[in-house]
């Protein structure tokens, strides 16, 4: 399997390449030059299996002969060990034909876990046998950030660094990532949003010095690695509920657009999906997108879903790719448009091929809530607000009634109590494991939104300094 970058002028890499480098050297993302496809047949077989099983058989043909059958099993098994339900990503049915698909079940509570436990091992596997050291950077509006740490810390090959936007996500998610006090880890609250953070660390990736000296690595869903594990959960709930030979939908509550590209990325796969359901809150870009062909930024709002308070979408960049007939110069042309004008538009057969996949529906902060309340009171579930976006969207968009609609349940709810108790009066508990998480030590620097200081600090703290 060979990775091809979505600005075209980057090296084509293996598997192991597009672990280890994150972005791509022009800027690009990385995506498989060619699909690997299951057939009905193959889809039907994996009716019946465990989530492990489903997991190898499916990321397989994207690993190449970068790890050997025997290491991928065990790294597959120890990677979802850790999750607290033994389906891993269970369903449950919310009404006649509407689903939720849990996959908060890992340690920290939210999806980016199903990825980031076995990219942690990953990493693990390919560095010690490379003899290398890498220094990890992330962006995170809450969730990748407690995730990442958790798969990285305390692992010999990995240095990582984490930002996040000060004061910008719930006090549990903050918690989470800065009460892991292991050498080896390294929080950043940055004066800014999640956006400023995440051009952060790209600026870092496109510095090529600062990109070598640090032997850089990402773990956001710029890592094509992140997308291949996230792309299992939708087989798995698709052939769980009879697919290829019932109808499906899904409806994802979106931010960076990881989880949905992912779920695009299972449908060139062989999985039959019907309509992909874009969730967006009040940071609507993505919605107003499927709606008029332009991708216009405006400045970004706090939310009661803050994972998802973010106006560039990184993997909207694969899609693009795409809808451009993997044209890499046009897509490099676009997004420096896009960054210098804060706009693009795409034409009228892009749209209409976007349009004939995707259905985009905002729900705001008084929606997110009134969902909360309606799911509570209709069925007992406690959903989170990320998830409440993901469901409200489901239920606007009109659909056939025989096709099924899955929507993801991206968090738990006792990560956002605050938004959770003022729509139901509840105010979710924290498992046990994490009960005493706010009586942890904090441990953080606190940046200015400046590049060279982002740089300097993390220099400083991996001792690759520039040479004088
Ligand atoms: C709980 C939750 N829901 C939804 C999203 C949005 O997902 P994505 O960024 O993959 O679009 C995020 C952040 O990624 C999140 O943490
Ligand atoms: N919502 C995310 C933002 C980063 O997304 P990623 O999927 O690219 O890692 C978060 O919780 O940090």
């Amino acid at each position: 399997m060979k990775y091809v970058s979505t600005r075209g002028s980057a090296p084509v890499l293996d598997f192991e390449g597009v672990l280890l480098a994150g972005l791509a050297e022009d800027g690009g993302l990385y995506v498989p030059q060619e699909w690997p496809a299951f057939s009905a047949a193959e889809l039907r077989a994996m009716r019946g299996l465990s989530y492990v099983e489903i997991a190898e058989r499916v990321m397989r043909p994207f690993l190449g002969s970068a790890i050997s059958d025997a290491d991928f099993a065990r790294i597959v098994r120890d990677s979802y060990e850790t999750f607290d339900h033994r389906a891993v990503t269970p369903l449950k049915q919310l009404d006649s034909n509407f689903w939720l698909l849990e996959l908060f079940h890992g340690p920290t509570l939210a999806f980016k876990d199903v990825a980031l436990q076995l990219l942690g091992r990953l990493f693990d596997h390919v560095l010690t046998r490379r003899g290398e050291r890498v220094t990890i950077v992330g962006a995170t509006s809450g969730d990748t950030g407690s995730a990442a740490i958790e798969a990285c810390r305390d692992r010999a090959a990995i240095d990582i660094f984490i930002l996040h936007p000060k004061g910008r996500t719930s006090e549990v998610q903050r918690r989470q990532m800065t009460s892991v006090l292991s050498s080896n880890v390294h929080n950043i609250a940055l004066e800014g949003t999640f956006d400023d953070c995440q051009d952060q660390v790209k600026a870092m990736f496109n510095d090529p010095a600062f990109r070598a000296r640090q032997n850089l690595s990402a773990v956001n869903s710029i890592n094509w690695a992140r997308i291949m594990a996230q792309i299992i959960y939708y087989i798995a709930a698709g052939v769980a509920l009879g697919a290829p030979d019932r109808r499906i939908a899904f409806s994802v509550p979106t931010g960076n657009f990881g989880n949905v590209y992912a779920a695009y990325a299972a449908k060139q796969t062989g999985l039959p999906v019907e309509k992909l359901i874009v969730g967006s809150n009040r940071n609507d870009i993505l919605t107003r997108f499927f709606r008029s062909g332009e991708m216009k930024i405006e400045g970004v709002e706090p939310s009661l879903s803050p994972s998802m308070d973010i106006q560039v979408s990184s993997n909207f960049e694969r899609l693009l790719f795409d809808l451009l007939d993997r044209d890499g110069a046009l897509v490099a042309d676009t997004m420096k448009g896009f960054r210098a004008a804060g706009s693009f538009k795409v034409g009228d057969n892009q749209l209409g091929r976007a349009s004939a996949l995707f259905a985009a529906h905002r729900i705001d902060d008084t929606e997110t809530k009134a969902v909360i309340r309606a799911v509570h009171g209709e069925t007992g579930e406690i959903l989170d607000p990320h998830t409440a976006v993901g469901v409200g969207a489901g239920r606007a968009i009109s659909l056939d009634p025989d096709i099924a609609v899955v929507a993801l349940a991206c968090a738990h709810p006792a990560k956002f109590p605050d938004a959770v108790e003022a729509a139901t009066g509840i105010r979710p508990a924290l498992p046990p494991r994490l009960a005493d998480l706010f009586e942890r030590e904090e441990r953080v620097a606190v940046l200015p939104n400046d590049l060279a200081t982002v740089q300097d600090y993390i220099s400083e703290k991996t001792g690759r300094k520039e040479a004088v």
